[in-house]
């Protein structure tokens, strides 16, 4: 078995691509449209889904909102350099939401960023 993707409703479809592409540097790998459902399924990520666990962002046709309850926590991604990528982010008008640093008692360094539903997104220093 393998973890193939994690689904996120999204608000605005195309605001939600240009931020996991043009900031978060993703690829858009495929799309699908289900005119019945009235939904688009758009599968993204950094690389293709033979070898790598990707986003579904799912956006419904009739629904402009959702209410993300408390109990989501993040997704993670592993950066080179996370102190330079939250740098770049700010520069394209993403929000940083912690800015980085060791996690709270502990080594590891981390940032958070929050996507455009917000949604938050862990970047963790590559050791
Ligand atoms: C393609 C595969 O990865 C899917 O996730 S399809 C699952 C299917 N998704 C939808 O129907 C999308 C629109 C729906 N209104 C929704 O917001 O989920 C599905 O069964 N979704 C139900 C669910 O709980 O995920
Ligand atoms: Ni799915």
């Amino acid at each position: 078995m393998r973890l193939l993707h994690t689904m996120l409703r999204v608000s605005d479809l195309d605001k939600s691509i240009s931020f996991y592409t043009q900031v978060l540097d993703m690829k858009e790998l495929r799309r699908s449209e289900n005119t019945q459902y009235r939904y688009t399924l758009v599968f993204i990520g950094y690389g293709n889904e033979d070898n790598n666990s990707v986003i579904e962002l799912t956006y419904n046709w009739d629904t402009n909102s959702y209410e993300h309850g408390t109990a989501f926590g993040h997704l993670a991604i592993e950066y080179d350099d996370i102190y330079k990528a939250c740098e770049n982010i700010k520069q394209l008008g993403g929000i940083v939401s912690r800015e980085p640093g060791p996690v709270l008692g502990g080594s590891t360094e981390i940032a958070f960023v929050k996507d455009p539903d917000g949604y938050s997104i862990e970047l963790i220093q590559k050791k």
